[in-house]
């Protein structure tokens, strides 16, 4: 959450010419509602669910970059499914850079549960500790710092 998904695939999208979907837009226009009010409503276990249809029953044009949710990757077998089907890569950023800048985002993130400061920064540690091993899965591996639609279109024609 917060490293730049949703904002630098826009950008890639654009810069090559691709479609561009998040999947988290998908999954509120299917919903009829916010993530917000979805987790409040029904809880994550129903949203990791359709969260999971929705990954694997949209139908991706041939030239797109998608954005997921950062839970995504960490849910059944996405990773897998994602490296089957497309390039996959993992923008990295430290717990500090990424509670700064959630707490800056107007983006409500309901499994934040509205936690700021060093509160946060304990929060994002712990999860990036159990999350990690599924987004270091991605074929490529970016540092989110200094970011730019080069240095991702870059990593994307490496070799790994
Ligand atoms: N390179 C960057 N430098 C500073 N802020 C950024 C950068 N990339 C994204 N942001 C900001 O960080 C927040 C989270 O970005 P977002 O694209 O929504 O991330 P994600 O989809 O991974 O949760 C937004 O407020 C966005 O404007
Ligand atoms: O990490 C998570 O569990 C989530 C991340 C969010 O997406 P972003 O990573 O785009 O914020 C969104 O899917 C939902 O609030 C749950
Ligand atoms: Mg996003």
């Amino acid at each position: 959450m917060g490293c730049g998904k949703t904002t630098w695939s826009r950008k890639l999208a654009a810069k090559l010419g691709y479609e561009f979907i998040d999947l988290d837009h998908a999954l509120e226009e299917q919903m009829g509602m916010s993530i917000a009010e979805y987790f409040s409503s029904f809880g994550e276990d129903a949203f990791r669910k359709l969260e999971s249809d929705v990954l694997k029953q949209t139908k991706y044009p041939e030239n797109v970059v998608v954005s997921t949710g950062g839970g995504l990757p960490c849910f059944f077998d996405h990773m897998e499914w994602m490296n089957s089907n497309g390039k996959t890569l993992y923008i990295k950023l430290s717990p500090k850079t990424l509670a700064d800048r959630l707490e800056n985002s107007k983006t409500i993130r309901p499994v934040l549960q509205g936690k700021k400061g060093d509160e946060l920064v304990e929060f994002i540690t712990g999860k990036l500790a159990e999350r990690e091993s599924f987004y270091l899965q991605a074929h490529h591996h970016v540092d989110g710092i200094d970011m730019s639609v080069e240095k991702l279109e870059g990593a994307i024609n490496s070799a790994g």
